[in-house]
């Protein structure tokens, strides 16, 4: 389970984020600059909280600025908007990288059914085998909790569904706190157990039924 806790003034309000996730997919959804991208930066180390907690399970990933685990030791899957994949890299070279071990990759292939594009490089695959890629490369560190920020946003309709058939296969076979920020109404009811809305660092949990 996942468990957040934090307070971190930014530059026009206060973030105030209280939740916890266990093995379900939970949508964090609000406007551009709500505070969406901080959280999950906060849960993956690459920002600090000014206060508060974060744990996974019995670990603890921040209590203090100096009582915090480094990010390499987090356990935390991120997809980033952009996908972030190492062009130089071919598809399988892109998953291994920092991958747990070498069957690993081969499963998250075929999972995520893009064994057919391991030896290409990232220009030569279309943007939903990209986010599939950038998917399994997020998973391949095993990891205890998967961020997902805006990772389908750029996709047409048809691939967008294609890709919340392979999160939802993902989130049955994994059993992992997921949390993806989104924009979009019908992705947050395709994909989410529950929503929080969030609005200037404050958060509300809404019922997938309130959208
Ligand atoms: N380290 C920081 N210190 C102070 N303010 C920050 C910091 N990081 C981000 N902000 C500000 O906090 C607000 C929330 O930013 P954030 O990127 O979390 O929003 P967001 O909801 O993810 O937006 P978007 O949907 O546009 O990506 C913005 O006004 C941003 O300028």
């Amino acid at each position: 389970m996942l468990f957040v806790s934090i307070q971190k003034k930014l530059s026009h309000f206060q973030l105030q984020a209280a939740f916890q996730i266990k093995s379900e997919t939970v949508i964090l959804f609000g406007p551009s600059g709500s505070g969406k991208t901080t959280i999950l930066n906060c849960i993956a180390g690459l920002t600090d909280p000014d206060t508060g907690e974060i744990s996974l399970d019995d670990t603890i990933l921040f209590k203090s600025k100096k009582n915090k685990l480094p990010i390499q030791k987090r356990q935390v899957g991120y997809v980033f908007q952009d996908y972030a994949l190492f062009p130089h890299m071919t598809v399988r070279k892109n998953i291994e990288y920092g991958a747990y071990d070498s069957l690993v990759t081969q499963q998250l292939l075929n999972l995520l059914r893009i064994h057919h594009l391991a030896d290409k490089y990232p220009r030569q695959i279309s943007g939903g085998e990209k986010q599939r890629v950038a998917l399994a490369r997020a998973l391949a560190t095993k990891p205890g909790v998967l961020l997902l920020d805006e990772p389908f946003s750029s996709l047409d309709e048809e691939t967008k569904n294609e890709c919340y058939h392979h999160l939802n296969r993902l989130k049955k076979e994994w059993k992992i706190p997921i949390l993806l920020v989104t924009h979009d109404k019908q992705e947050a009811k395709k994909l989410g157990d529950r929503i929080l809305s969030i609005r200037e660092g404050k958060l509300k949990s809404l019922p997938p039924e309130a959208f």
